[in-house]
């Protein structure tokens, strides 16, 4: 549904994004992620037709976002940091005339009231806050059922309420089979929303792979924690093959490692007859496997 070839955007001396390669499949949710200035709004801008790129191609149901403007503004609905919108419009007025725009709309009044706007209906833009320009400016990315949505920090400065709102709303429109590419900072909104998460650093693809995908790369992906019911040596777990990280806090002792380093530190618990109480296995967070891959990235261009 979006293909983006050799995408490269610069202005002026500064290179936004470089040789950037990416394709989202019909009914696709993938995430964007990156640190600041790394590219990611630039790219979206590319992909909605709002920035000419300096090279390469965009795609969005075959159709270039620039060349066939008006045929991909009926198909994509697009949300970005800013909205914009004429400070005297209420939310109201602006619904209806996103609405009007497509040929068939959702209820524009349905859709406020899922994002906890119901009672703003009249108000003014200007007089809104941060949190509910946030939300109009998604409702009005979605009024037009667009078959592709581009949300770019969807639910940054959003309260948890909120929050869970969007993410019930974009659960919804992605069964719907909506194509949805996501920017995101927030790695709990990228788990569990997004099929594929690309990773965009310095301007170019840095990784691109499922959310367990991009755990799995991770060089300590298993996190264990357990009570020992007395004292270990912290030096001999963490002289243990594949332990990255032992650590000890108030008596709870924490090993990061691979999964077989695992099954090493129970074998070393039980041969030194220690028995570890409350024990719990989990997968590092996704959070821990971005820093890596962030730092790796750094590490590699230096
Ligand atoms: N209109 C513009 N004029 C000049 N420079 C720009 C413009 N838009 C973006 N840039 C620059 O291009 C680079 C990429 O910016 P972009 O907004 O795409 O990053 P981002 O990954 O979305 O960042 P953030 O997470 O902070 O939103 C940055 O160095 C930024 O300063």
């Amino acid at each position: 549904m979006i293909e983006v070839r050799g995408l490269r955007k610069t202005y002026g001396s500064t290179v936004a994004v470089d040789r950037v390669d990416l394709e989202v499949a019909e009914g696709e949710v993938l995430g964007v992620l990156g640190p600041n200035g790394a590219g990611k709004s630039t790219t979206v801008e590319c992909i909605a037709g709002l920035t000419s790129p300096d090279a390469g191609t965009v795609r969005v149901a075959g159709l270039d976002p620039i060349a066939d403007r008006d045929a991909a503004r009926r198909l994509v609905g697009v949300q970005l940091q800013e909205a914009g919108l004429q400070a005297k419009l209420t939310v109201r007025e602006a619904l209806r005339l996103f609405a009007s725009f497509h040929e068939h709309p959702r209820d524009g009044i349905e859709l406020a009231e899922r994002l906890g706007l119901g009672e703003r209906l009249d108000h003014r833009y200007a007089a809104l806050s941060g949190g509910q320009k946030q939300r109009i400016a998604i409702a009005l990315s979605l009024v037009g059922r667009p078959r592709v949505a581009l949300l770019d920090e969807l639910s940054t400065g959003l309260d948890p309420e909120s929050r869970r709102q969007v993410w019930d709303l974009v659960e919804e429109i992605r069964h719907d089979g909506t194509t949805i590419v996501l920017v995101t900072h927030l790695m709990e909104e990228a788990h569990r929303l997004c099929d594929r998460l690309a990773l965009i650093d310095r301007g170019q693809v840095a990784a691109v792979d499922t959310p367990a995908g991009l755990i799995g790369r991770s060089a300590a992906p298993t996190v264990m924690t357990f009570d020992p019911v007395r004292p270990v040596s912290v030096e001999a777990l963490a002289r243990l093959d594949g332990v990255a990280d032992v650590s000890e806090r108030g008596g709870r002792v924490q090993v990061v490692g691979t999964d077989d380093a695992v099954l090493l530190v129970l074998d070393h618990l039980g041969r030194s007859g220690v028995r570890p109480t409350r024990l719990r296995v989990s997968e590092t967070s996704l959070d821990d496997a971005y820093l890596a891959l962030v730092t790796s990235s750094e590490e590699e261009t230096a």
